[in-house]
């Protein structure tokens, strides 16, 4: 579905690739996944990120004892904005490794902002870069949406486990992922946009018949499949008000950046209860979002604890904003109920940077009587 935007995502991840967890088309992971963050304007996009922004600088700035005099690496430099912060608060060496292009812009900006007997900025895949010494700090944004699309956190184990000394600290240290019932006008909105899209084929079904003398009415099934998953079985992109939470939200995974392993990360399961705190409403599905805390590690903590934050918030919105995972039909639900939810979260077998999610989900009403359980799949895209 190329060039059909359903607000998923700014991003092109949605071709199909040879990548997964077991052998990376590194060619087509290329095409795929790291063309986009060449371009300056994607970049721009997370460096107008104002909470993303103030995390990252607030923990370097406030967390100077970390940097000072220390090796940091950076992973994923982009246009090498964390680089030149790690260097500007004291760091006496900065590995700035970026696998595309991006890296000439963040040599000019490095450059430009006279840290260069600082930074060295290096393109290549982290995976291949050889650094001559071991890091005190590794300092990567590497989430995407749900925290996990994208895995990217992979490519930051890789680099923890070859280059950070056993004392060094990660940046961020600790994340987590949330999961929310929520009601929302876009089930509605996506019901219609594919009942649509049903009328217009048999119309166009209709049409070829009279005027060319084909019937394709056998390609229904298909075509009904297609669309379902585009515009009904796919999350989408949304920043939520807080209000537009049913319930109470859950911490689904939490997982410490010095410890993780990709084993861990390649499939999320989770087991869970959400609490129904609004009276007559429905349930229009579930929010997944994440956060991520800055404590340095137990042996060498942070003076300030700095968080960032992608929950459905009033005021401040993220780039990340929340995936939204419709139910057709969306269940009413009253004050009092509680969601059973049985999760999961594997990598797409087609594109390991993409998503399958699982809900199976039981409504226990407030009088005790509970309704079977539905499941419903999605793809993070
Ligand atoms: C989310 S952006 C963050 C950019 C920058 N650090 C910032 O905070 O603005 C992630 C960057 O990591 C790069 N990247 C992802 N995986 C990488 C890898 N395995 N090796 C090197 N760079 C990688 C991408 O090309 C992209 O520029």
């Amino acid at each position: 579905m190329a060039g059909r935007s359903n607000g998923a995502s700014p991003m092109d991840l949605s071709s199909p690739s040879a990548a997964n967890s077991g052998g990376v088309d590194k060619g087509v992971d290329f095409a795929n996944y790291f063309c986009t963050y060449a371009f300056l304007y994607h970049q721009k996009e997370m460096l107008s990120d104002r909470v993303r922004m103030d995390a990252y600088f607030n923990s370097v700035f406030q967390n100077k004892h970390h940097f000072h005099n220390k090796v940091v690496l950076d992973v994923g430099t982009g246009s090498g904005i964390l680089a030149i912060w790690s260097a500007q608060a004291g760091a006496r060496k900065v590995y700035a490794v970026e696998a595309t292009k991006m890296a000439d812009h963040a040599r000019q900006l490095v450059e430009a902002n006279g840290v260069m007997d600082v930074v060295e900025v290096i393109e290549g895949s982290i995976e291949d870069v050889d650094l001559p010494e071991k890091v005190d700090v590794i300092i990567s944004e590497w989430m995407g949406y749900f925290l996990l699309r994208e895995s990217m956190f992979d490519s930051v184990i890789c680099a923890r486990d070859r280059w950070l000394k056993p004392t060094g600290v990660m940046y961020p240290s600790h994340a987590r992922m949330w999961i929310a019932p929520i009601r929302s006008g876009l089930g509605d909105q996506k019901m219609n946009d594919f009942e649509s899209a049903m009328n217009d084929w048999r119309n166009f079904v209709a049409d070829t018949d009279t005027n060319y003398g084909v019937n394709m009415n056998v390609l229904t099934k298909a075509y009904r499949e297609e669309n379902q998953k585009y515009f009904l079985k796919t999350s989408l992109w949304n920043n939520l008000h807080p209000n537009q939470m049913v319930g109470t939200p859950a911490i689904i995974k939490e997982m410490d950046c010095l410890t993780a392993t990709i084993e861990e990360i390649r499939e999320v399961t989770a087991n869970f209860s959400l609490g129904i705190n609004v009276d007559r409403t429905r349930l229009s599905g579930f929010a997944g979002w994440f956060d991520v805390h800055f404590r340095g590690s137990s042996q060498n903590p942070a003076m300030h604890e700095i968080e960032l934050n992608t929950a459905p918030s009033s005021e401040d919105c993220t780039h990340w904003g929340q995936q939204v995972f419709l139910l057709h039909p969306p269940p009413r639900v009253n004050e009092g109920d509680a969601v059973i939810v049985s999760f999961s979260m594997r990598r797409s077998k087609e594109n390991h940077r993409l998503m399958d999610v699982e809900f199976t989900y039981e409504l226990q009403q407030s009088t005790g009587k509970r309704l079977p359980p539905v499941t419903s799949k999605f793809s993070i895209e």
